[in-house]
């Protein structure tokens, strides 16, 4: 049985046959190791390597604290499995864990900018792990064990602790017990109960489950308020059959037996167990207002849908991110290692995880932002039973967790290296949030709440007819893709895609009713620019960015992408020969490129080859709308190889003179220049030019002319390694975006949702 086939959930947005090709394309895997370091010159050499590297191993052999300055070290976790309980899926072999354990070492770089990388080790003897894992310490800032079965785990996690000045966390079982005790705060708060009354079951007294109560206990549940339920039911006081001492130290006196009997009448039930563990007539045995934690993945133990067929009063949790209140561990680990590595804490303690749980618990009571809103498709959670934790994507959790965690090290006494200024912290943890996922958040998000129709041009291709099922997968509208009908599932068909759904239209330009309608509409555009109705007929016919631009330019769909099989320009002509420019506006390029914490928009990077001064002044007012519509307020560097009049040069003048004019156009945006692209990012440098009147870097950045804008984006993205977007095609009075040649389906997908959002 395939995965998907095994998810109850119907909404799943991705098959099968996405996940492998998601995880086989380009690099297969999920991470790369990208040196920080220039390794350019012969010099470079020297100093990174021998003889260079003499003189920190030497610092280092005297001071095992100079690690945390000269390597690696200070900001490097292992993620390490040997693969004995992949989620809820069991011992499926060390390798096999793999995809997960890259998985969740890209989730610490996604989430908390901590590098990681997976070690998977093919041993189930407990010692035999032990003895690979415990002499990793100089490689590593801290060690996250992961999927390890109960018991082993435990002792795992334990000598591993005693052998090591690191942390080493068994994210099972404490990150999981971390979020599921911030949830449950939330949840006794919102039912009125107190966590000294509360009855709580448990099922699966494996690592997460042995975690979470251990928890909840050192949070004031009391010991005989808690019921253990495992594959053999109950664990009650003087039960034999299948124990450990794990579990022994959490059996209770109870008449109980089996997971129906420990819930009548219980008020939380913790589902740390397997798939449809909880049954319709155990959920009605419960108290009223029951809150219900099924975190078994990727299938929990009930789902929200099945669990509101019998009770309307539940507070429901799943560990999947396609429901509300998401318990999931990534809530934690990112952050909780953040905040551990910035101090260079020897080891997570208790009170650093209650301080994390209680960080969480207070994040989701405060009002949400935009980028929450916008990972719940749009609809703004308020604190209450659809939303008791935050969101994975809530940017707010890397400037509040860390700096909780980190205070707890410190006032334990295990931080190493305390923070000085905890504001000037969170300042450096805001920076280190990935923008490239933020803005396309935002703009998936908006085109949510309005889904589009938009032309997919090119539809016989197989990364346009893969871009087209995701898009209408994502909730973002209709995909309209252009090409005959059986050569389009005929391509489908081999690449293992399945675009019969609702949502996926094919139009064959030849056979549609509206061709005829359409060659007049060009003709009329083109009537008196040499062409013929008959070229106009073959124009349409023939050509399918001519019959997608004329559907969107006579609003038959709203928005298309194309270029994947086209040069820009050619395509570019052709768009523009259907739709006219907007009133006001001139058409141009404008690129995004993200990078360490940074985003700028770079102009023209499409259209206008040598611009005029008039024409620089257009191509920043366009940009500057595009940044605000991206949610960015302007900061627009007319950009020269000179700096306010040094050195002097004819290009320099025209960029001057187009400054000027945005002086007399009285724009409402900061702007300033001509300055070279250093100046206009450093402020530092900028320093040197007290009378510039942008107020901090730029970031929207007018290129003198098409050629510096199109070579230095490339360059960002290939040596700067910049994630470019674009260029966005703005100016148009209707919406088209145009892929670069090759474009990846996700290219495609991120450039239609570009077009419905509509930057123009
Ligand atoms: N949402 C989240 O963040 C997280 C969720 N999990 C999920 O929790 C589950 C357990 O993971 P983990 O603790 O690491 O695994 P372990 O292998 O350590 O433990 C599994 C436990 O589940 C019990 N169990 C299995 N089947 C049933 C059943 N039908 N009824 C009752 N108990 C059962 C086992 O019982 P026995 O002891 O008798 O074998 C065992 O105690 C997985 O589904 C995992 O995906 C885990 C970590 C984080
Ligand atoms: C989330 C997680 O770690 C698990 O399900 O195992
Ligand atoms: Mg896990």
């Amino acid at each position: 049985m395939s995965a998907n086939d095994k998810t109850s959930k119907t909404s799943v947005s991705f098959t099968d046959q996405e996940a492998l090709q998601f995880h086989q394309e380009g690099r297969p895997g999920k991470l790369e190791v990208t040196p920080t370091k220039p390794m350019a010159t012969q010099r470079d050499l020297s100093l990174a390597y021998s003889p260079g590297v003499a003189v920190p191993v030497r610092a280092i052999a005297d001071d095992p604290s100079r690690a945390f300055d000269y390597t690696t070290r200070g900001n490097l976790v292992a993620v390490i499995s040997n693969g004995t309980a992949i989620l809820g899926m069991g011992n499926l072999g060390a390798l096999a864990s793999k995809p997960v354990m890259e998985g969740k070492a890209v989730l610490f770089k996604r989430f908390a900018d901590v590098d990681s990388i997976d070690l998977e080790v093919d041993t189930e003897e407990v010692e035999e792990f032990i003895n690979s894992v415990r002499y990793l310490g100089p490689s590593f800032g801290g060690i996250n064990l992961e999927d390890i079965k109960a018991p082993d785990c435990f002792i795992i996690e334990q000598r591993l602790r005693e052998l090591m000045d690191i942390p080493v966390f068994h994210d099972d079982q404490h990150g999981t017990a971390i979020i599921a005790a911030a949830g449950m705060i939330n949840a006794l708060h919102l039912t009125g109960r107190d966590m000294k009354t509360v009855k709580v079951v448990c099922n699966g007294a494996g690592a997460a489950g042995i975690a979470c109560i251990e928890l909840i206990k050192a949070m004031g549940v009391p010991h005989e308020n808690v019921i253990l339920c495992d594959t053999k039911g109950v664990i009650y006081k003087g039960r034999a059959e299948g124990m450990n001492q794990w579990k022994s130290a959490h059996a209770v006196e109870s008449e109980a037996r089996s997971l129906y009997d420990a819930l009548k009448g219980a008020d939380v039930f913790l589902g740390v167990s397997v798939k449809g563990a909880l049954t319709h007539d155990m959920l009605r045995a419960m108290a009223p207002n029951p809150i219900i934690f099924a975190m078994a993945n990727p299938d929990p133990e009930i789902t929200p849908e099945e669990a509101a067929e019998v009770r309307d009063d539940a507070i429901v949790a799943t560990g999947r991110s396609d429901y509300p209140n998401q318990v999931n561990n990534v809530l934690g680990f990112p952050y909780i290692f953040r905040g551990a590595l910035d101090v260079q804490a020897t080891t997570i303690n208790d009170e650093m995880k209650v301080a994390c749980a209680q960080a969480l618990a207070e994040l989701a009571r405060e009002e949400v932002p935009d980028e929450v809103a916008a990972a719940y498709r749009g609809n703004r959670p308020k604190f209450g039973p659809e939303y008791i934790i935050p969101v994975p994507f809530d940017p707010r959790l890397i400037s509040s967790i860390p700096p909780a965690v980190a205070q707890a090290a410190m006032d334990s006494g295990v931080a190493r290296r305390p923070i000085v200024d905890m504001e000037v912290y969170k300042q450096q943890l805001s920076a280190r949030r990935d923008p490239v996922a933020g803005t396309l958040q935002r703009i998936f998000s908006k085109v949510r709440q309005m889904p589009k129709r938009v032309v997919f041009a090119e539809g016989e291709e197989e990364p346009v007819i893969r871009a087209a099922v995701s898009f209408v997968n994502q909730g973002l509208g209709q995909a309209i893709l252009i090409g005959r009908e059986d050569e389009v599932k005929s391509v489908a068909l081999a690449a293992g895609v399945d675009i019969n759904r609702p949502g996926i239209v094919i139009q064959n330009a030849r056979l549609s009713n509206r061709n005829s309608d359409y060659a007049q509409f060009l003709f009329g555009r083109l009537q008196r620019k040499g062409y013929l109705l008959r070229d106009c007929q073959r124009m349409v016919n023939n050509d399918r960015n001519y019959w997608g631009a004329i559907m969107v330019a006579r609003g038959d769909a709203d928005a298309m992408v194309t270029g994947l099989t086209r040069n820009y320009s050619v395509a570019l002509d052709t768009v523009r020969a259907c739709i006219d420019t907007k009133p006001g506006h001139r058409v141009i390029g404008v690129s995004l490129a993200l990078a360490r914490g940074r985003t700028v928009l770079i102009a023209d990077t499409a259209v206008i080859d040598m611009p005029t001064s008039e024409e620089l002044a257009d191509i920043a007012e366009e940009a500057a709308h595009v940044a605000r519509k991206l949610g960015y307020e302007p900061r627009v560097a007319m950009l020269a190889y000179s700096t306010f009049g040094h050195p002097k040069g004819e290009r320099s003048e025209k960029v001057q003179e187009a400054v000027k004019i945005l002086d007399r156009r009285r724009v409402d945006f900061e702007y300033d220049g001509e300055m070279a692209a250093d100046i206009a990012l450093n402020m530092d440098k900028m320093a040197s030019y007290p009378f510039c009147r942008l107020t901090g870097p730029a970031n929207v950045l007018v290129m003198p002319a098409f050629h510096s804008a199109s070579i230095s984006t490339k360059m960002l993205q290939e040596l700067g390694g910049s994630t470019v977007i674009g260029p966005l095609l703005v100016g148009l009075d209707k919406p088209v975006q145009i892929v670069p040649m090759g474009a990846k389906d996700s290219d495609i997908v991120n450039m239609a949702a570009i077009a419905a959002f509509n930057v123009t």
